[in-house]
């Protein structure tokens, strides 16, 4: 069952912008950083109840999907990583196919697997998680 409701636009230009390039062209633009694929994930938010749309790396093992709440290494969790805590039911936008997800914070040896995955797709996280205190949090996301 798609989420419904009120979609909201992120006050990041950025994040904004390639989240709604890849919604309005139906997932044939918008869909890498630096040559690498991008998701967009549309999530319901912890405050709003809106949907909340974020474009993130794209993480994919055998039709599960990682998204790896980086935020570049900063201090603090991006604000969608409480949105998907309040509502793990989210939706992923991989190109053209838009599914429904289930969402769990993974750790211990699940979440160095994804890790590992996770780096192999984008090897820049490895940096961002040694340039920073706070663990960085991974959800794996499961079709339903
Ligand atoms: C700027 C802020 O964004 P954020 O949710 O913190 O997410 C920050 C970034 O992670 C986000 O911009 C990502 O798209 C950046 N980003 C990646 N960010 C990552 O963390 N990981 C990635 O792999 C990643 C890849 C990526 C690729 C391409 C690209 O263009 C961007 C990429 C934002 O949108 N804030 C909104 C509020 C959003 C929101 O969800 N509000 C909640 C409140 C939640 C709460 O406060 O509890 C609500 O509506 O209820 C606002 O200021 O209006």
């Amino acid at each position: 069952m798609p989420l419904s409701g009120v979609y909201e636009p992120s006050t990041s230009d950025w994040a904004r912008n390639q989240a709604e390039l890849s919604e309005r062209s139906g997932g044939t633009e918008g869909t890498t950083m630096r040559g690498m694929p991008v998701i967009i994930l549309t999530t319901v938010g912890a405050k709003s109840g809106k949907l909340r749309k974020t474009a993130l790396m794209r993480v994919e093992h055998t039709g599960e999907y990682a998204v790896v709440a980086s935020l570049g290494g900063a201090a603090k969790h991006p604000v969608w990583y409480f949105n998907i805590v309040a509502h793990p039911h989210v939706e992923l936008q991989d190109g053209p196919v838009k599914r429904d997800y289930l969402a769990r914070e993974v750790a211990g040896e699940e979440k160095a697997l994804w890790w590992e995955r996770s780096v192999a797709a984008y090897p820049d996280y490895a940096d961002y998680q040694a340039g920073t205190d706070r663990e960085i949090p991974v959800f794996v996301l499961t079709p339903f």
